[in-house]
C-alpha cells in the first residue's frame, strides 16, 4: 500500500520500528493486506452539456439526482445524440467512483458489491463499466443479472451545476446473498451512499445494505455514508439522523446536504451538529474548501502550529493536529475541527465539479486503510497505543482530501486516471506555490 498524502520521510514507517530483527520476525515475511469495500448501484455516466430549457422539458430539478422511466430515458438519449451533446460515456456511480479513486491513490484493493450484466457485449455499457474501472477494484463479487445496466445522464448546465437523471435498469437488484461476510469483516471500511436507500424495498438493494451494515457493525468495521444529494435528505431529515445514529461511523457530505440534515447552512456548524449522530464528518464546501470534525480523547489532543481560525466556533482548529478517534474510544471526548481552503485556490479552469466530493472521500478512506495496514503489520508500534480511527491527523487528512479534490476538478471525469504525482515531495513545500 502506498501511504496517504505526499509525505516527508519522517511520515513513513520509521525504519527502526520496522526492523525485522528488532521485531523478531523473519526478514521476508509478506505484509498483510487490507481492503475497503463498498456497495453501489452500478451505473454508466452519460455526460452532456445541456440548456436549462431541456432540464425543464424533462421535468428535471437542477442539481438533483432523479429516477426516470424507460420512455423518458429513451427520448432523452435520442435528443442528446441527435444534438451531438454527449461528451463522454464513462463508468460512474458514487461508490464505484470512490472505490476506483481509492484504489488508484493507494494502489491497493477495494471490493465492489453491485450487479453486472451476465452477458457482456464488447462496446456495451457493461463493457465500458468494466474497462473504465481500476484493475485494483475487485469486481469478482458482482452479482450477475439478466437485465440492463443502469445509466446516469449527467447533465451539466452552463453554470457548471450537474443534474442526474437515472435510468435504473437492474441496478437495485443486488440480493443479500451476494454480500460476502468475510470480505466485510476483514475490510478497513464499508462505504455506502444515501442513494442506495431510495431503491424499491422489493428489489433487494435495501436488504443487502442492511445485511452489510450488520456484518460491519458486528466486526467493528467503520461504516462510511456519503449523502449523494440534498434533495434526498430534505425529504425526511429525521429518517437520516436516526439512520446515521444507528449505523454510521463517518459521514461525508457537502454543505447543502449538511444544511438539509442539520438546518445549519454554515458547514462548520453542520459538521458540529452531525457529531451528535456519528464519530467523524467530512463536509466539503465547494470554493470554500472543506471541513472535518470529529473526536479525540483529551489525553491525545495535539495543538496546531498553524494560525487559529475565526468562525462560528472561534479558534475551531486549535486541535487539528490530533488524530481522529471514535467517541466511544475516548475517556474524555473532545470535539476537534479542521478546515482547509482549496488547494492552490482551485484549478484555473473547472469544467465541472462532478465527483470532487467523492475524490475527497477516497483520500479519507486511504487514510483509514493505512491505519489498518500499519496495525496489521506493526501491531506493536506506539502509534497504536491510541485507539484512533485514522492514520493521520485531521489537518493532514484535510490537506490530502483537498489535494485529491483538486486533481478531480482539473480533469473532466469523476474518476482519477492516475495517482497523485510522485515527485511532489512534500505538500507543505508546494502548497501555496503555483
Ligand atoms: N469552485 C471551486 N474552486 C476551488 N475548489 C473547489 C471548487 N469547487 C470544489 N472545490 C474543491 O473540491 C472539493 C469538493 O467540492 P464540492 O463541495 O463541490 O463537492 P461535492 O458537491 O460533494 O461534489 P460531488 O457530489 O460532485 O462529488 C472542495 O472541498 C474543494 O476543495
Ligand atoms: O442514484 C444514484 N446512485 C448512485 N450513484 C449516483 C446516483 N445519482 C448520481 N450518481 C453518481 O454520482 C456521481 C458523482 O458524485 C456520478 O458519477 C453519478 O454516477
Amino acid at each position: 500500500m502506498k501511504f496517504p498524502g505526499q509525505r516527508n520521510s519522517k511520515h513513513y514507517f520509521p525504519v527502526k520500528s520496522n526492523d525485522p530483527i528488532s521485531l523478531g520476525i523473519a526478514p521476508y515475511t509478506v505484509s498483510q493486506r487490507t481492503h475497503i469495500c463498498g456497495i453501489d448501484q452500478t451505473l454508466v455516466d452519460i455526460e452532456a452539456r445541456v440548456s436549462d430549457e431541456l432540464l425543464e422539458r424533462y421535468e428535471l430539478k437542477k442539481g438533483n439526482s432523479m429516477l426516470i422511466d424507460d420512455a423518458k430515458a429513451h427520448s432523452l438519449y435520442e435528443e442528446l445524440q441527435r444534438g451531438k451533446l454527449i461528451s463522454s460515456e464513462f463508468a460512474g456511480g458514487t461508490i464505484g467512483n470512490t472505490l476506483h479513486n481509492y484504489s488508484t491513490l493507494s494502489d491497493s484493493r477495494s471490493v465492489l458489491f453491485g450487479v453486472m450484466c451476465d452477458n457482456v457485449q464488447v462496446g456495451s455499457y457493461a463493457y465500458r463499466y468494466l474497462c473504465n474501472t481500476s484493475s485494483r477494484v475487485d469486481l469478482n463479487l458482482l452479482q450477475p443479472v439478466p437485465g440492463a445496466m443502469g445509466r446516469c445522464f449527467a447533465l451539466i448546465s452552463d453554470c457548471g451545476e450537474r443534474t442526474f437523471a437515472i435510468s435504473k435498469g437492474d441496478m437495485d437488484n443486488l440480493q443479500p446473498e451476494s454480500i460476502d461476510r468475510g470480505i466485510i469483516e476483514s475490510s478497513a471500511a464499508l462505504v455506502i451512499s444515501a442513494y442506495l436507500l431510495r431503491a424499491d424495498p422489493a428489489a433487494g438493494m435495501r436488504d443487502s445494505v442492511a445485511k452489510a451494515i450488520d456484518y460491519a457493525k458486528a466486526a467493528d468495521v467503520p461504516v462510511v455514508l456519503t449523502m449523494g444529494t440534498r434533495f434526498l435528505i430534505e425529504q425526511d431529515p429525521q429518517f437520516w439522523r436516526d439512520f446515521i445514529k444507528q449505523n454510521v461511523t463517518i459521514l461525508a457530505m457537502n454543505e447543502d446536504e449538511g444544511e438539509a440534515l442539520t438546518g445549519f447552512s454554515d458547514p462548520l456548524l453542520a459538521a458540529e451538529q452531525s457529531l451528535q449522530w456519528c464519530d467523524m464528518v467530512l463536509c466539503t464546501a465547494g470554493p470554500v474548501g472543506l471541513y472535518m470534525a470529529g473526536f479525540c480523547d483529551h489525553e491525545y489532543l495535539r495543538n496546531t502550529t498553524q494560525t487559529l481560525l475565526p468562525g462560528a466556533i472561534p479558534e475551531f482548529n486549535q486541535h487539528e493536529f490530533s488524530r481522529p478517534m471514535r467517541y466511544a474510544d475516548c475517556h474524555k471526548p473532545t470535539k476537534v475541527y479542521a478546515h482547509i481552503a482549496p488547494f492552490m485556490g482551485g484549478p484555473e479552469v473547472i469544467r465541472n465539479t462532478n465527483g470532487a466530493g467523492d475524490g475527497a472521500l477516497s483520500a479519507l478512506l486511504h487514510d483509514l486503510a493505512a491505519l489498518k495496514y500499519h496495525k496489521l503489520n506493526i501491531p506493536s508500534s506506539s502509534k497504536h497505543n491510541q485507539a484512533s480511527l485514522c492514520y493521520s491527523s485531521f489537518s493532514q487528512i484535510c490537506k490530502y482530501a483537498n489535494r485529491v479534490a483538486f486533481e478531480v476538478l482539473s480533469q473532466d471525469s469523476p474518476r482519477l486516471s492516475r495517482g497523485l504525482p510522485e515527485r511532489e515531495d512534500s505538500l507543505e513545500e508546494v502548497y501555496w506555490e503555483r
